[in-house]
């Protein structure tokens, strides 16, 4: 019997779609994994009554699909599903890297990763791996289709959960089919500024980097209180504020030490449009860990 924790993760950071996210160092999903001759599941915790126990419609029995290593899997939820916090893709990575040691697969984690996304392609319909790329690998991480680029870093971050339901497979819709060269240009000065800035540990230039005007603000209708939200943290003390992943919850960055206020400001704006919010402080995690 196998447990590995895989944490919650944030994808996009405004500049990145598709390419750029980060491990958080909480919450994090609990995957238990048994020899079985054929894949069950189990699951618990916060959220668990909306994710599928048919092993073809979760992740992390696609992924034990996909490595030809059945097992019973136990699931406590700790990210709650459609979340924007890699929910999905915690599942996912923590059964990549607990199958590939139950069943003796030999996998190298940026092998897990491509694994882990196939899980992600079953429930978004596209196999991003923006999210199973940090939960593996830990830091912010970078996904191409030639490689993935973790970089260990240290930055001071507040991850924000109201209480409201976005699919992923939802907010893609809204995804505007092509930018202006002018988008163009903002997005990738700001993709490189928020890349120097997690090399630096600078929370100023990633929280500078996650400005983007395609994607985020198309997304951003889809969540109640998101403006008050980010603004009401500005004013708290973060660098810069974006939608985590696919949304709802909201993602700040700030300096060590302004995480409680930037906390609470982030609660206070979705409070004052009448939606229930909860917030994660964390640092940047380091991946999945065997237990
Ligand atoms: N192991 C799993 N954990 C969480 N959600 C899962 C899992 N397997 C399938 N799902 C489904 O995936 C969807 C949530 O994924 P997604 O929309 O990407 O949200 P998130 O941003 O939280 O990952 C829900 O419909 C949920 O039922
Ligand atoms: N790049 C994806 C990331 C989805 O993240 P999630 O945490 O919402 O699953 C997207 O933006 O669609």
């Amino acid at each position: 019997m196998i447990t590995v924790r895989a944490p919650a993760t944030s994808a996009n950071l405004g500049s990145g779609f598709d390419v750029f996210g980060v491990a958080l160092d909480r919450p994090a999903d609990y995957v238990t994994v048994e020899r079985a001759e054929t894949t069950t599941l189990e699951i618990e915790g916060y959220g668990s009554e909306y994710i599928p126990t048919d092993p073809a419609k979760n992740t992390a029995g696609v992924v034990a699909r996909e490595l030809d290593a059945p097992a019973h899997i136990t699931i406590e939820k700790g990210v709650r599903p459609s979340s924007g916090l890699g929910s999905s893709a915690a599942s996912a990575a923590a059964a990549a890297v607990a199958l590939n040691e139950l069943h003796d697969c030999g996998l190298t984690k940026e092998e897990l990763v491509r694994v882990a996304a196939k899980g992600e392609a079953a429930v978004s319909g596209e196999a991003h791996a923006d999210n199973v790329a940090p939960a593996i690998l830990g830091g912010f991480t970078i996904v191409r289709d030639d490689g993935v680029t973790s970089i260990p870093t240290d930055v001071s971050l507040v991850a924000c959960l109201p209480e409201i339901v976005v699919s992923t497979r939802d907010a893609r819709r809204v995804v505007p089919d092509s930018v202006a060269i002018e988008d163009l240009v903002d997005t990738v000065g700001s993709a490189a500024t928020l890349t120097a800035g997690f090399q630096q540990d600078d929370p100023v230039l990633v929280g500078r980097g996650m400005r983007e005007h395609v994607v985020t603000p198309a997304r951003a209708a889809l969540i109640d209180g998101y403006a008050r939200a980010v603004d009401y943290a500005k004013k708290a003390g973060a660098t810069g504020a974006t939608i985590s992943g696919s949304g709802p919850s909201v993602l700040a960055v700030c300096y060590p030490g302004r995480q409680r206020e930037v906390a609470s400001a982030l609660i206070d704006g979705f409070n004052e449009e009448g939606v229930d919010a909860r917030a994660y402080q964390s640092g940047v995690g380091t991946g999945a860990e065997i237990l």
